[in-house]
């Protein structure tokens, strides 16, 4: 389809007007659910998913059989930011190292005070919003706790549990409302930094997920692999415990604990956490999705945020700063790592 007028939304009480810019993996999986409930959505992205959801429409599914879709003429997806002056709410779903230029298209077509929700793992995305977009609009910090694949054919599958998060304000309050029960449901906090460390202490497994080329339940089943995201981890409490930085419960485990789950013995992972956890068989870590497409991957804005909080505290994170390395080796084609093989070339033994 060519860029230009969106096809039509559906009909129904106009809630709050919300355009998705950076419409992805996460971004059609959470508009199209808010527009399944309800809501008024237009998304903006890229043209391969414009064409993909023009011939296809928007089908969105999830671990538990749960399955929605859109037809083609229902889905105002746009190649153009033109939906940017209308929104009330923009769901911020762009990659990391694209925020910038995503504020500044926002600076620039966007209504001022109109609020911007980062739906983006890391931490400092909201800083750079924050810098770049000033005191005219209004960002919130979000969350997405949850892994959603892309399957082709405008098909987006939710592939771990989990509710997202956004900080608590009049404006996400209401969103929260229309959006009601979803899979894409919207939980409300006033401890959204927390958050976003409990989040990181989380996504520590991207990068060893993307570095061992498994799926999330082949690498996690693999004791090796989360004795080095717990030794991440262990030097992420480390560095945030320096700080005085306090992360937050995200999940069912307490960030203290984190460190001894993923390290535990296989007989106990395998069968006691393994098996709490709704994880399906086709789940990655969205970094090991940019590994697989050749794209550059947010490491920096993951283990990457570690390395400089232990540079700004005078430190060294070598356990942090070694996956930053392999990660770029990766990037420039490096095949994937076993087991044993990664446990030896970050923890040397
Ligand atoms: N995928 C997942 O399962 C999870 C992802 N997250 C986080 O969510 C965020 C989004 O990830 P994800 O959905 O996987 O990313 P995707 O790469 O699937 O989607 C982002 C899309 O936005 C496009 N884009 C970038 N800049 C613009 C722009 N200015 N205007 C329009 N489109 C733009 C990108 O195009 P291009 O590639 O050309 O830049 C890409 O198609 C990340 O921070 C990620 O860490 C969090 C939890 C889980
Ligand atoms: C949901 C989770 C933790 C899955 O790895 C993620 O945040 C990601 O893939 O970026």
């Amino acid at each position: 389809m060519v860029a230009g007028p969106g096809r039509g939304r559906l009909p129904g009480p106009r809630l709050s007007r919300v355009t998705v810019l950076g419409a992805g993996s996460i971004g059609c999986f959470v508009g199209g659910c808010w527009q399944a409930a309800g809501l008024d959505v237009s998304f903006i992205g890229r043209p391969s998913f414009d064409r993909d959801i023009a011939d296809h429409g928007l089908t969105l599914s999830d671990y538990s059989g749960w399955a929605a879709s859109l037809p083609p003429d229902r889905v105002d997806y746009r190649t153009r930011p033109d939906t940017l002056a209308s929104a009330d709410i923009i769901a911020l779903c762009v990659k990391s190292g694209a925020t910038a230029d995503a504020a500044r298209e926002i600076a620039t077509n966007g209504r001022p005070g109109t609020t911007v929700i980062s739906f983006q793992n890391g931490i400092s995305n909201v800083d750079v919003l924050e810098r770049l977009l000033g005191d005219r609009f209004t960002v919130v910090r979000g969350m997405v706790p949850y892994n959603v694949a892309y399957l082709g054919d405008g098909r987006f599958h939710k592939g771990v549990a989990g509710v997202l998060y956004a900080e608590d304000c009049p404006e996400t309050r209401s969103l929260a409302a229309a959006i009601g029960q979803s899979p894409a449901a919207l939980k409300l906090s006033d401890d959204m930094l927390g958050i976003a460390w409990g989040k990181l202490l989380i996504n520590l497994n991207n990068a060893v997920n993307a570095l061992s080329g498994r799926t999330l339940i082949e690498q996690l089943r693999e004791r090796d692999y989360r004795r080095v995201v717990a030794a991440c981890q262990r030097e992420g409490l480390r560095l945030l415990r320096r700080a005085g930085i306090e992360p937050a419960k995200v999940g069912a485990v307490g960030p203290g604990l984190l460190p001894w789950v993923i390290g535990s013995p296989n007989w106990l992972f395998r069968n006691i956490f393994m098996k709490s956890w709704k994880i399906d068989a086709r789940a990655r870590s969205s970094m090991a999705d940019d590994l697989a497409a050749g794209r550059k991957t947010e490491v920096d804005y993951i283990n990457g945020e570690l390395v400089k909080l232990a540079d700004r505290l005078g430190i060294r994170a070598p356990v942090n700063g070694r996956i930053v390395e392999l990660i770029r080796n990766a990037e420039g084609g490096a095949p994937p790592l076993a087991p044993a093989a990664l446990r030896a070339a970050v923890l040397g033994n």
